[in-house]
């Protein structure tokens, strides 16, 4: 698809606003060789949602975070409003951001950087990313702990990092990979009341866990069981 054709996300501006179009995933699946990681999964999100993924390990959540998210093959159709999400660069251009399982931050860079460095390569002036990276660290509890190396934090520190890094990226949609596995209950709470106001900006959250009270408090939950998905809650039930 040509960039023309694709509406933009646009990461420079720096209101926080943002309406996101509906989210459509039409017949999605993901396969691995023989293995049938998500089977034809429909599902809607509007604006305003938080949505929790849920199911035990090896149903296929992350697989059908990644399908929205454009990073991994899959049948079927994902849109966002009239796009349609081919690959995960065209996603990040629609504004469909990625908080990954196991943070996956670079661990010779500061906290800061890791935060900072994914504005920078979407457009974003220096000193905006720097103010943007400093806010969203303090949303995280990490303020104090910016300069230093990521490898230098603990699990849960790294996951939030992790977090603050998605969280700064402002997108349309979030999708967050077991956010809270790392955290403590107080940092568990403050991680959730973030994509709560993530969604309550205009946002959609898509959140998978494994983490029952996690997901009792999204607005909706949806369950893989060896691929197939249910919906257990819908948002607007
Ligand atoms: N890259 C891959 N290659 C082959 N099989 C894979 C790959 N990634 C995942 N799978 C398989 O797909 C299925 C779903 O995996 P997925 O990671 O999506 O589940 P999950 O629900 O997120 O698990 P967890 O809660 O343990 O993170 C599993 O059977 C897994 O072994």
């Amino acid at each position: 698809m040509a960039d023309r054709d694709v509406r933009l996300a646009d990461p420079v501006r720096d209101d926080e606003a943002v309406e996101s179009p509906p989210l459509r995933l039409t017949g999605v699946g993901v396969r691995y060789g023989s293995t049938v990681a998500v089977a034809s999964a429909d599902l809607e999100a509007y604006a305003g949602e938080f949505i929790a993924v849920t199911g035990h390990s090896g149903s296929g959540k992350s697989s059908l975070l990644w399908a929205i998210g454009g990073a991994v093959e899959a049948d079927g159709v994902v849109r966002l409003g009239d796009d349609e999400v081919s690959d995960r660069a065209q996603a990040a251009r629609l504004g469909i951001e990625v908080i990954p399982q196991g943070s996956a931050l670079a661990v010779l860079l500061s906290a800061h950087e890791n935060v900072a460095l994914p504005l920078l390569a979407r457009g974003v002036p220096a000193e905006q990313a720097r103010r943007r990276a400093d806010a969203a660290l303090a949303s995280v509890g990490l303020e104090e702990s910016g300069s230093h190396l990521a490898e230098e934090l603990s699990g849960g520190q790294q996951q939030r990092v992790a977090v603050a890094r998605g969280l700064a990226l402002r997108g349309r949609v979030l999708l967050a990979d077991e956010p809270t596995s790392e955290l403590d209950h107080d940092n568990r709470e403050r991680v959730l009341a973030l994509l709560r106001a993530e969604a309550d900006r205009g946002a959609i959250v898509v959140m998978a866990t494994h983490d029952p009270e996690a997901a009792a408090q999204a607005d909706g939950e949806v369950r893989l069981d060896d691929g197939q998905l249910e919906t257990v809650r819908v948002p607007r039930g």
